[in-house]
């Protein structure tokens, strides 16, 4: 029987709708291979909905994605919206539609693909073999927490002020999903916090290792954000599953994003607790390469096969979208983020045209 999902695609700005391209194109073939009907709709976020509305998120937009089974993002933000006040920019879009949809968990998973190991910037031992899964609280913290903006004080200085804030509750609800997740992988979660010096940090630390009661088979650590900053630099191999706050998730995501080879492989799933999800990649819109056809398509179309592995549950397709990038890497394909010796040198759409084949033939 034909299953049906409604889905909201936002292309958003820079790179965004090539990418996106290229995976609406992917999940049109593996649509037809798995008796899956997709009703692609696109709205507006970001950069593009400024240009066209006024607004980040247009209240149309919230709406479809709340009447949605996933929304797929590409990436929004640019240089020509840089100067607004921050309530107006193209990034308070993305996190009104993260906190529109209570979106709280964020699973960024970072994989050495053995095809890429040459393209990473760390050495082959170091890298080969990495397998781990950042789980990021995404709604809460210092990017939500009030009192924020900039206010001018009675000297007439002007004063930057944002909150890191964390609730039990919302310490919680993360920490659950994250021995969730843990516990379906390789058992091991680390705690990723600032404990020595922040108070919101020691709450979280607190939490959490109370909760590890509750998961006894799951082993919990705890490390301080620059120490696993330099951890996951120095030998990434040791960590599995990791959780933190929304700050420390958004800089270390990056960092574990490098290790794959590039930024432009990551793809990433934000969930809530009921509800359609967004699947997003971990990168930007690369301004600096935008409409040029250089992008990597390829953690738009990974993040395509996590709406379908969680979101949608078709984990068929999901899985052959997988294999599909592995076989293009394995003949040689590279963007010229991942780009080495030998290789054959493709734009983003020549990437995708080699996706369909791979798609077709398999
Ligand atoms: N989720 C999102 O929409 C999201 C995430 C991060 C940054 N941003 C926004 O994107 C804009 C640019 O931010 P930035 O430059 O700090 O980060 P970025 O991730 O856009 O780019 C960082 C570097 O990585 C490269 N890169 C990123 N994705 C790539 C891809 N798919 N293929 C090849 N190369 C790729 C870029 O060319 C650039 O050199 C900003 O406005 C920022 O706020 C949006
Ligand atoms: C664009 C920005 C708001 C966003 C974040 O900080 O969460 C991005 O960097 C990300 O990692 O998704
Ligand atoms: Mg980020």
């Amino acid at each position: 029987m034909t299953q049906n999902y409604r889905i909201i695609l936002l292309p958003g700005d820079g790179i965004g709708p090539e990418i996106m391209a290229v995976a609406v194109d992917v999940l049109k073939v593996v649509g037809t291979q798995f008796d899956i009907q997709f009703d692609f709709q696109e709205a507006l976020i970001g950069g593009a909905a400024i240009d066209a509305t006024g607004e980040p998120l247009p209240s149309a937009t919230l709406d479809s994605c709340r009447n949605s089974d996933a929304v797929l993002l590409a990436a929004i933000g640019g240089y020509k919206w840089d100067s607004l006040p921050s309530h107006q920019r193209p990034e308070a879009g993305l996190l009104g539609l993260r906190a529109g949809l209570e979106l709280f968990a964020n699973l960024r998973p970072a994989q050495i693909l053995p095809q890429l190991i040459d393209a990473s910037t760390l050495k082959r031992e170091v890298v080969e073999g990495v397998d781990i899964m950042v789980v990021r609280e995404l709604t809460g913290g210092i990017y939500f927490g009030k009192p924020k903006g900039i206010f001018t004080t009675e000297t007439g200085e002007k004063r930057g002020v944002n909150t890191m804030v964390y609730t039990e509750s919302e310490i919680d609800r993360i920490g659950r999903v994250a021995f969730e997740t843990a516990r379906k992988r390789r058992g091991k979660l680390c705690s990723v916090d600032k404990a020595n010096v922040l108070d919101v940090s020691q709450l979280w630390r607190d939490r959490i290792t109370q909760l590890s009661q509750e998961y006894p088979d799951v082993e919990l650590s705890h490390l301080y954000v620059d120490n696993a900053a330099m951890q996951l630099v120095r030998a990434p191999k040791q960590f599995d599953t990791i959780v933190t706050g929304n700050l420390f998730g958004d800089i270390l995501s990056d960092a574990a994003a490098m290790l794959t080879g590039s930024i432009g492989m990551l793809p990433s799933a934000s969930l809530g607790a009921s509800g359609p999800g967004v699947f997003e990649p971990v990168h930007g819109s690369a301004p600096d390469i935008a409409g040029q056809d250089k992008a990597n398509p390829l953690a738009q179309v990974l993040s395509a096969a996590m709406m379908l592995r969680y979101a949608l549950d078709q984990p068929k397709a999901a899985d052959k979208i997988e294999q599909a990038v592995l076989q293009v890497l394995e003949q040689g394909d590279r963007t010229g983020d991942i780009m080495a010796e030998g290789m054959n040198l493709l734009g983003c759409r020549a990437m995708g045209d080699s996706l369909i084949r791979a798609l077709e033939k398999s």
